[in-house]
């Protein structure tokens, strides 16, 4: 991958335009350090064995402010053992460390796309990165094609790397740590929109779609011109994000329409709600665009978990939030219909855009 280009194009200047951003969508690498971004301390959640409700009434608050002005926000205090990160980020170095022929025993192919690869394109063009993808659930289940009337189901597994020990216990344990606080931060969110609490868990209980992203961004030689990962929407529910201490990742802030860094905290997640949340909400809540800014200098590794729900998920505007004056806004779709269309134009590069929640958008 970018190893590749390095090889190909010693001299700088001769650069790989699968790469190159348009004028339009090229980053400016003096940036706006987000203050903006709401951190919110869940220790009334975490802390207590009984939550008193005003402390929580406030967290509630303070999640569905955070959803409605920026919908992103970094959360501490959230329960997550500090040493099992640890654990999963030395990990991710040491298999990434490997060779390109080690790393690729561990490849997706359409069958199976959880494993390692480092050709995705955002928005047509190519994220200078690397990837390990692992799924929550093994098996995971999921339609054979994304065809409307075909019903088969089919299901996926995730690799088996030799490399580094314990890769894959490591993984699963971090993974279960992961739904934990998503499921927590769903009941805030609910709570928020004031529905109960547990309104979502029949979408990820029985049967779930998640995974969880083991990213590396190399130092790029052009990162005026390049990106980690292109502007891009998380199409699932809630996307929890691990940053290391380098920093790239910007949000485009809704009141201006700028770009803005998202400033890394030790020990601290960034949460962002995805387009699932988006179509619940009927646009209370709206997922907003963020792409990865890459350096000439450093490395940089991400760890974001993906909940995604059930594939036979119908997703469409809540009941209970839409009314007369307020009519739902989109039409349903079938998660898992949805995720297999993304998938297949994932595997190519397409000359148009994929899918989006505006396909289902009633005007
Ligand atoms: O690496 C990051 O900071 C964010 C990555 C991201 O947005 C994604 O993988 O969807
Ligand atoms: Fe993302």
């Amino acid at each position: 991958m970018c190893g590749q280009v390095l090889i190909q194009s010693p001299a700088m200047g001769e650069v790989d335009p699968a790469f190159i951003q348009d004028p339009l969508h090229r980053p400016k690498l003096s940036t706006i350090q987000a203050e903006g971004i709401p951190i919110i301390d869940l220790s009334p959640i975490t802390n207590h064995t009984l939550p008193n409700s005003s402390s929580i009434e406030g967290l509630v608050k303070e999640i569905g402010s955070a959803c409605k002005e920026w919908g992103f926000f970094q959360v501490i205090n959230h329960g997550v053992p500090l040493t099992l990160r640890q654990r999963i980020e030395k990990a991710s170095r040491m298999f990434f460390a490997q060779s390109l022929d080690e790393k690729k025993k561990v490849s997706r192919d359409e069958n199976s796309p959880s494993g390692y690869y480092d050709t995705e394109h955002t928005k047509n063009v190519r994220d200078w990165k690397e990837v390990f993808d692992f799924l929550a659930k093994e098996p995971t289940f999921i339609p054979i094609t994304s065809d409307e009337h075909d019903d088969r189901v089919t299901h996926w597994t995730n690799p088996s790397p030799q490399y580094p020990p314990n890769f894959r216990d490591i993984i699963q344990e971090y993974v279960q740590e992961m739904e934990k606080l998503s499921y927590k931060l769903m009941e805030l969110i609910a709570l928020s929109l004031g529905l109960e609490a547990k309104r979502f868990e029949e979408y990820f209980m029985k049967d779930q779609t998640s995974f969880i992203r083991l990213n590396h961004y190399p130092p790029c030689p052009y990162p005026h011109l390049a990106l980690g990962v292109g502007r891009h929407k998380d199409s699932g529910a809630l996307t929890i994000l691990a940053q290391d201490e380098v920093g790239g990742l910007e949000v485009k802030r809704q009141a201006d329409q700028e770009w803005i860094r998202v400033k890394p905290i030790p020990d601290a997640y960034i949460i962002n709600i995805g387009d699932i949340v988006q179509v619940w909400s009927n646009d209370a809540y709206e997922s907003v665009e963020h792409r990865v800014v890459v350096n000439s200098q450093k490395e940089r590794f991400s760890i974001p978990f993906f909940l995604f729900p059930a594939q036979d998920t119908e997703v469409k505007p809540l009941e209970e939030l839409i009314n007369e004056q307020n009519p739902s806004k989109f039409r349903p779709y079938k998660w898992g219909k949805f995720l297999v269309h993304r998938l297949d134009s994932n595997f190519k590069k397409q000359n148009e855009d994929n899918i989006q929640i505006y396909d289902y958008k009633i005007a």
